[in-house]
């Protein structure tokens, strides 16, 4: 048997793909894999930003496509990547374990800035500027485009003065980033975009890949990306509404956090099986 994966060709998402290959090696040795890639309307328009391309779904249309015309049988995507719906007839059928969700201020080395300080930082998101903002208040942000490592040369470059990344996109590309200076933030002070650090599998539901995924999915990591996942659906978040939101599973309970980019927060916890109620509380309150 053999599964076809479908993956953008950026170094993260071929990183992350191995990582599910990986996954699904450990249960079906038996199971041959091959990555098909794709570049896509996100990867080509580099210039502009995300909300004025189309949004969230720029990334994942073309392979959408693929997997309903059956041309590969799953696809790997960053959870905090994928739009609200799905392609017809597609489901996440699977997760990997959560990365490090945190969001991080990287400068050069030697370079650490207090909330006195002027300076620029590079990010596109605008959930990452108005958390941001609140830390350091004379802050002032700059859009970036392109991949982790295109980010990186940008501000080595001196383009900016700092920029925000996701500690989990760094650690699965395998950078040191030992020549800058790194500032990670809890979900307390920067709330991560739900689904932050996840990767999510695609399939089309009832097919054969489909049970297969299933079958490696990390249980826990799935509660939490249904949770973040309903905040994004009750909210509407596209790229242009700032969503904050992080769940942490304890015990036989879920706590769960969500922010609307307004500076309005809630926060509040319920048993796992009560998870989607918990996020109908908590979007009502902000
Ligand atoms: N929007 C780009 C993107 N999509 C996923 C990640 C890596 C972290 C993740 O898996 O959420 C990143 C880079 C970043 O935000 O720093």
């Amino acid at each position: 048997m053999k599964l076809r994966a479908g993956t953008r060709k950026s170094p993260l998402a071929m990183a992350q793909t191995y990582m599910v290959l990986d996954m699904i090696k450990a249960a079906f040795p038996e199971c041959d894999t091959e990555i098909v890639t794709f570049t896509t309307k996100g990867d080509r328009q580099l210039d502009r930003p995300l909300d004025k391309i189309g949004g969230k779904g720029v990334f994942v249309t073309e392979i959408e496509q693929a997997l309903q015309s059956g041309e590969i049988d799953f696809a790997v995507h960053s959870a905090k990547d994928l739009p609200v719906t799905l392609g017809e007839g597609l489901e996440i059928s699977g997760v990997c374990p959560r990365g490090n969700y945190r969001d991080m201020l990287v400068t050069k080395k030697g370079v650490v800035f207090n909330d006195c300080d002027v300076f620029t930082v590079g990010t596109g998101s605008q959930r990452r500027r108005g958390g941001f903002a609140r830390l350091y208040p004379n802050a002032k942000f700059s859009d970036i485009r392109g991949n982790v490592g295109t980010r990186l040369k940008k501000l080595s470059d001196g383009l900016y003065d700092g920029i925000i990344l996701c500690a989990a996109g760094t650690e699965r590309l395998g950078l040191s980033l030992s020549e800058y200076e790194v500032k990670e933030f809890e979900p307390w002070e920067l709330l991560p975009a739900p689904c932050q650090a996840i990767i999510a599998v695609e399939c089309a539901k009832e097919s054969k890949a489909a049970e297969i995924i299933s079958q490696v999915s990390h249980k826990e990591t799935m509660l939490r990306f249904e949770t973040e996942r309903e905040v994004i659906r009750l909210l509407g978040a596209d790229c242009t509404v700032p969503v904050g939101a992080y769940s942490e599973i304890n015990g036989e309970k879920i706590s769960l956090t969500v922010s609307d980019g307004k500076g309005h927060f809630a926060q509040g916890e319920k048993e796992i099986e009560k998870r989607f109620e918990l996020v109908k509380e908590l979007t009502d309150k902000l």
